[in-house]
């Protein structure tokens, strides 16, 4: 497979697309913090005592924090300062999670209640036993896919979460894990087969967690981002998880004492810091519970929206709802026979269009 296929101008529109996205999002952020402000500025500083079962919160200072875990009603919130408080949410401010920010009140030293909960710019979540989307983490940037040589990758469920990134309005890169099971022309040949990514704009990042080659490589790309690791079970999340949060236990252990919340991590999810250094302001979501989500009911709109070189044809093709299956005069297939688009890439569209549009 060649390792170039898209012309420079390409990448380019590729880049600009996805950097009107994040864009977006980050200009949602600054209003939902402005928004966040004004609360604190006004009614919560204010608000009486809650509807019994909750602590009253008088005339204390509300404050600005984020959702560090949840376990049921509880909540550990981190403050400005990075002090752990355990609170307990309004009812009627609906159900905080992880990464969520929120306007918490101080009642009485390491507790408080949250009193107003931010907009999300985006939110991870899965189905529960009803089949109702249940959110469990919330205000990622950035979302890391681990494949690896085993279990085989399911280059389906790759693009799947590449879509989700895309639609979420957040960074994505591909972990090649476990790369000390192959030779050197083996791994070569599965770093070959992931060639489309990087120039969509999706690093591939080649590690082991034997002897722990490529995480310093690894480490740089989780700088100043909230990221969350997803992948099939057994490609090595977990290990991941240990190494590149060596002081998980101590986290775990500070959130514990100060808030009596953490040491049930292994369904909830929750935001642990990264350690100073390459990774430096990043924290990593851990949360086995989302480690697999999957897409549903999209738009064929929303899918295209989720392969970011389909909108360098975009409006192109001769019908307006081409599916670019078998249409004449397709953009999309156009591209492909011109190399612009990887032929793998239209397939898998067409797999997840077959699978998820309505
Ligand atoms: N050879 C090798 N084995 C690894 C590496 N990383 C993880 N493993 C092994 O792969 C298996 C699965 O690893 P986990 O970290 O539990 O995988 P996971 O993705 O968290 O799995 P789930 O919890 O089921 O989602 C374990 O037996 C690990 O020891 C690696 O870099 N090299
Ligand atoms: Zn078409």
């Amino acid at each position: 497979m060649p390792k170039r296929r898209l012309s420079e101008r390409q990448r380019r529109r590729i880049q600009a697309i996805q950097e009107r996205r994040r864009q977006r999002l980050e200009s949602r952020t600054s209003a939902v913090l402005d928004d966040l402000d004004a609360e604190r500025d006004t009614g919560a500083a204010t608000t009486g005592p809650g509807d019994g079962a909750e602590p009253a919160v008088g005339e204390r200072q509300s404050q600005q924090g984020s959702v560090i875990t949840r376990h049921g009603a509880h909540l550990a919130i981190e403050a400005a300062d990075g002090s752990l408080h355990h609170c307990v949410a309004r009812r009627n401010i609906g159900q905080p999670v992880c990464g969520d920010r929120v306007i918490w009140v101080p009642t009485e030293p390491s507790r408080g209640v949250v009193t107003a909960l931010a907009e999300r710019e985006n939110v991870l979540s899965r189905p529960d036993y009803a089949g109702r989307d249940k959110p469990l983490a919330a205000n990622l940037t950035l979302l890391a896919v681990v494949v690896a040589p085993e279990p085989p990758p399911s280059g389906f469920l790759l693009d799947q979460y590449l879509v989700a990134a895309e639609l979420m309005g957040v960074r994505a890169l591909v972990v090649a894990a476990k790369m000390d099971l192959l030779d050197t022309p083996a791994r070569r040949a599965f770093i070959d087969a992931l060639a489309p990514y990087p120039e969509l704009g999706y690093p591939v990042c080649p590690v082991s967690t034997k002897g722990s080659p490529g995480i310093t490589a690894l480490l740089p790309h989780l700088t100043a981002q909230t990221a969350i690791l997803l992948g099939q079970s057994g490609v090595g999340k977990s290990s991941l998880v240990q190494l590149l949060l060596p002081d998980q236990d101590i986290q775990v252990g500070r959130l514990s004492a100060a808030t009596g919340l953490g040491r049930h991590t292994t369904s909830t999810a929750t935001c642990y810091r990264l350690p100073p250094g390459d990774a430096a302001g990043g924290r990593l979501i851990d949360s086995p519970g989302v480690r697999s989500f999957r897409l549903a009911g999209l738009s064929q709109a929303q899918l295209e929206d989720g392969f970011p070189e389909l909108g360098t044809v975009r409006g192109e093709c001769r019908f307006r709802d081409c599916r670019h299956l078998d249409e004449p005069d397709c953009a999309v297939r156009a591209a492909v026979a011109a190399g612009s688009i990887h032929p793998q890439r239209l397939a898998r569209f067409q797999q997840l269009r077959e699978g998820l549009v309505r």
